[in-house]
């Protein structure tokens, strides 16, 4: 096999940094800066290596265009009603960007409002984040160009389709809400910071303010509404309620707990400095997400005292904790994943059971359950309606299933939710296919789930390729969901697609959140390993013919699991992920990450990093069997949620100190792609580049058969 002349990075043995007494060397500082020659000419010498062996690929024409080819059908949003209109994202299939098009009623003529594709030839500008005002009029919209969370907040005429002059800049992490009166926005924004701020700086987000936009004029006339000065990391979320009296203001620190704060818009009709506000959660102790109020009386979903969540009623005049009371108190296994109000007294509510949705209607008064909504096994992917709104849709998918809206009209009795449109992958057939859900035991003895989706009928004797892939952390729920690439490696490789449910997710709750955070991170990697050693032993596929794939935490997920058992895996997928847990707090939105990770600024903290920080923690191989699996780290020159840092020091080090190594045949390789970042608003084009190359990686690497 091929021999992998790696580039010779310089190592920098100077730099070495104390950490409560503990020095550790960073011989590959250097790489985090994004600007210099000596970066740039790294990642020209990484690609340098990566593209032909990508390239050598025999089946990558056919990959590319298999996976165009299922790629290519027309993929909708729910409609969602706003003002007397409809409207609703399309693609036709192959569009870089979806397109948002309004009718003036369900069934009538579709008109293509707003069309991201037509903003840029190569499609790397997105639509980033939209609110429109309560009476329909006006349109805020983001757009994030080459994957960069930065946004500019854009306004247009809804009836005319021009844009206003203003554009609102240094946006990030931004919640949009207008005032009733369809007159300004709130929204949160950055001070000037010197030095570009394109997506490729890696400078700490700091300092962001609520301000308040007035339609038609200036971004330098808007005031700042709410700001924390003492606290120059808290974002502020911030959510005008539905009778537009009150402004409810959360502050976020890092990845989990908010406070709450709220102003009364109806004393400032003139909304021109600080709103006074009134605190009503004064610790950092549970998420608080508002639902709706009537009156003074808030209603919001909360984990507090409920690691399954629960939705209470605060009263804005009487918010002392004291006084709040349970609305629909916390299921003792469900979890209360999202709550919404439709038709002036009901909510709708997803519960999430063992990974599954689960989706209801309860009574806004009482709580009550009024009725379940029928669901196969999967997943509730979008929804829409309001509160006074009398119909609702929601957008159901699952392993099988690429997509079918439901409507419900509450004006009819009973409410039964009929099917608005049903997506179809042509030559697609379902019954050939089978997704089940086991549950497997890891190290500690949990019984963790997992899904595994594959052809029906294929040998149980350890000859498939497997593809296991993992999330593991900041309460996130990986469900089921429908994906191409996923099935052309299932058709034309009899691949067999694992997704284990691991700790650190939100699958049972804050319980689960807990079980893989902090002190416990290493129960996240315990669990995925647990389940590859069951694939394995279930015979479903062997060591040699595993691939695991893993983005963002999950990137961290996969590069610690291959440090700890690279006998475990034939190929790893690295993508854009947390690699220096010494060091990631420093840059962009990382110091966000503290909630699960902890931080190297604590001694105890420090140490527990260090044991599994993928950067820390590569060995040189003794033998074959303790050769790296073949490796694919992926990044991006505007990643700015995880800067790309993370992956050019790890993928210097492997080289480095695995790449030397007689043992150790399998190539370890870094795809750095430009014009794109962490992924949201990828084109469809550099999407299906991007697939193909990891498809063509691990045919390479696995020896693996394409079969028509
Ligand atoms: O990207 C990430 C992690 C995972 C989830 C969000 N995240 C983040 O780092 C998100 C930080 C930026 N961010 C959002 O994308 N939504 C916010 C938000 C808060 C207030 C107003 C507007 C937006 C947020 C909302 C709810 C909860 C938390 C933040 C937020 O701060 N990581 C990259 C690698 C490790 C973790």
């Amino acid at each position: 096999n091929m021999v992998f002349d790696y580039p010779a990075a310089r190592r920098d043995e100077s730099v070495v940094d104390d950490y409560h007494g503990t020095k550790i060397k960073d011989p590959y500082r250097w790489l985090e800066d994004p600007d210099s020659n000596e970066t740039k000419e790294f990642i020209e010498a990484e690609n340098k290596i990566t593209r032909p062996y990508l390239d050598a690929c025999p089946v990558k024409g056919e990959v590319h265009e298999r996976l165009t080819e299922l790629w290519n059908y027309p993929k909708y949003s729910s409609p969602f009603r706003r003002g007397d209109r409809y409207f609703f994202f399309k693609n036709t299939g192959l569009q870089n960007q979806n397109v948002l098009y309004v009718q003036d009623s369900l069934d009538g003529e579709p008109r293509v409002f707003l069309d991201p594709n037509t903003l840029s030839e190569d499609g790397t500008i997105a639509l980033s984040g939209s609110r429109f005002t309560e009476d329909g009029s006006t349109f805020a919209y983001g757009l994030s160009v080459s994957g960069s969370d930065w946004i500019t907040i854009h306004l247009k005429d809804v009836a005319t389709g021009e844009d206003y002059p203003e554009v609102l800049e240094k946006v990030k992490f931004a919640s949009m809400s207008w005032t009733k009166d369809n007159k300004g926005l709130f929204y949160s924004r950055y001070p000037e910071q010197t030095g570009k701020t394109d997506g490729s700086e890696t400078e700490v987000n700091r300092d962001q303010k609520l301000c308040y936009h007035r339609l038609n004029t200036p971004q330098s006339e808007d005031v700042i509404v709410v700001e924390f000065p003492e606290e120059p990391l808290w974002r502020i979320g911030a959510e005008v309620t539905d009778c537009g009296r009150y402004l409810i203001v959360s502050p976020v620190r890092d990845c989990r707990d908010n406070l709450l704060f709220y102003a009364d818009l109806s004393k400032h009709p003139n909304i021109d400095g600080l709103l006074p506000l009134t605190q009503i959660v004064h610790k950092f102790e549970a998420d608080y997400e508002y639902v709706t109020n009537e009156g003074s009386v808030c209603i919001f979903r909360t984990n507090r005292n409920a690691p399954n969540y629960r939705l209470i009623k605060i009263d804005l005049h009487n918010p002392a904790e004291e006084n709040w009371e349970t609305l629909i108190p916390e299921h003792q296994s469900d979890v209360l994943d999202w709550a919404s109000a439709v038709d002036h007294d009901k909510l709708v509510i997803h519960y999430i059971r063992d990974v599954k949705s689960v989706l209801q209607l309860h009574s806004m008064k009482t709580g009550e359950l009024l009725q379940s909504f029928h669901l196969d096994v999967g997943s509730v992917v979008g929804f829409s309606g309001k509160k006074d709104q009398t119909e609702i849709f929601y957008h159901f998918m699952s392993f099988l299933t690429p997509g079918v809206i439901y409507h419900v009209d509450f004006t009819k009795q009973p409410y039964s939710p009929t099917i608005f449109r049903e997506v179809k992958v042509k030559d697609f057939d379902a019954s050939q296919y089978e997704a089940k859900q086991v549950f497997y035991s890891s190290k500690d003895g949990t019984k963790v789930p997992m899904f595994i989706v594959s052809k029906k009928d294929l040998p149980r004797d350890g000859s498939n390729p497997a593809l296991i892939y993992g999330y593991g952390g900041f309460n996130i729920n990986i469900q089921p969901s429908f994906s191409v690439t996923r099935l052309v490696f299932m058709q034309h490789y009899n691949g067999i697609i694992a997704i284990p449910n691991i700790r650190g997710g939100g699958e049972y709750g804050e319980r689960w959140h807990n079980g893989g955070r902090l002190l416990n991170k290493q129960n996240v990697f315990d669990d995925f390993q647990a389940a590859a050693e069951y694939l394995i032993a279930e015979k479903y596929t062997r060591a040699s013919l595993l691939t695991s794939q893993g983005g963002s935490n999950g990137g961290l997920l996969v590069a610690a699991c291959i440090n700890q058992r690279p006998d475990l895996y034939g190929a790893a997928i690295v993508q854009v992920g947390v690699l220096d847990m010494l060091r990631f707090q420093k840059f962009t939105i990382g110091h966000a990450w503290v909630s699960d990770y902890g931080s190297s600024d604590n001694k105890t903290q420090f140490e527990y990093l260090l044991k599994y920080s993928p950067l820390h923690n590569i060995v040189a191989p003794v033998d074959e069997r303790h050769q790296y699996p073949a490796t694919l780290v992926l990044t991006a020159d505007h990643d700015d949620r995880v800067v790309p840092l993370h992956s050019l020091k790890f993928v210097a080090e492997l080289q480095h100190v695995a790449g030397h190594s007689r043992a150790q045949h399998r190539p370890l390789l870094a795809r750095v792609d430009t014009k794109a970042g962490h992924g949201g608003g990828k084109p469809t084009a550099k999407i299906i580049e991007e697939h193909t190359d990891i498809l063509c990686f691990m045919t390479q690497a696995l020896d693996l058969k394409f079969v028509k």
